[in-house]
């Protein structure tokens, strides 16, 4: 579904360069987290993978007839005097969908309940629901996330998990995340992309446990 060849990237467009050789497979029905020190460059892949930026070398090939993207929740403006149901039904202009049944929309995260309550009001959990939710209109084959249990409490960890879990083993949506919950990581993905020195190397997340945590730190669920 993504094909990463020989990728090099740097911001200044000169070596050295923040990612270096970069080759990754995602195959659909996958479900892959992007792991690795603050500062690495995870988000910066997933900027290219999503096409917001060009790779300096190397190219990136995507297979999916429609990307669902939840930002980081930083990037985004929880603040703004809009409710859930407003959040789904502004997302669906810009989808271009003619009908929109936000209940349903909702439900696939629980969120229904919701749907009248401004998004200021929501816990980081729901907050990060709606968002998934939103990702999810229009069936997106491939669904891309950064960060998504950031600031989030550990029950609607659970529920995050639980619903990108049932996402990938139910319905094979394809997932790749930026994941700074190793525990989910390592729970939950088919395969762990580490990113360290600028290099990518893709591993089975029991792997990884061996490797790298012993390596660089604590564990964090
Ligand atoms: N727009 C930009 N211009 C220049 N440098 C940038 C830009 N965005 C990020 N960087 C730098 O690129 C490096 C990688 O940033 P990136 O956000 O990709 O890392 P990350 O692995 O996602 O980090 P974190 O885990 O802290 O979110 C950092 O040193 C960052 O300061």
């Amino acid at each position: 579904m993504i094909t990463i060849t020989d990728l090099n990237f740097s911001y200044t467009g000169k070596k050295p360069y923040l990612l270096s050789e970069i080759n990754l497979n995602v195959p659909q029905g996958a479900y892959i987290s992007i792991v690795g020190n603050n500062g690495c460059g995870k988000s910066t892949l997933l900027r290219l993978i999503l096409k917001f930026m060009l790779p300096t070398h190397g190219s990136i090939r995507i297979n999916a007839s429609r990307i669902g993207y939840v930002p980081q929740k930083k990037d985004t403006d929880s603040a703004f005097p809009i409710t859930v149901k407003e959040v789904i039904h502004s997302y669906g202009r810009i989808l271009h969908l003619h009908s929109i049944d936000v209940r349903s929309i909702l439900s696939v995260t629980g969120m229904e309940s919701q749907a009248e309550e401004l998004v200021g009001n929501l816990s980081g959990g729901q907050y990060q629901r709606m968002l998934i939710a939103r990702a999810l209109m229009g069936n997106p084959d491939l669904l891309i996330l950064d960060e998504p249990s950031t600031g989030v409490d550990v029950s609607s960890q659970k529920e995050i998990y639980a619903v990108l879990h049932r996402l990938n083993t139910e319905q094979r949506l394809t997932i790749l995340a930026v994941e700074h919950n190793l525990y989910a990581a390592a729970r939950y993905s088919s395969m762990l992309y580490h990113i360290a020195n600028g290099h990518g190397h893709l591993c089975t997340p029991q792997h990884y446990l061996d490797e790298y945590m012993t390596r660089e730190g604590s564990f964090h669920a």
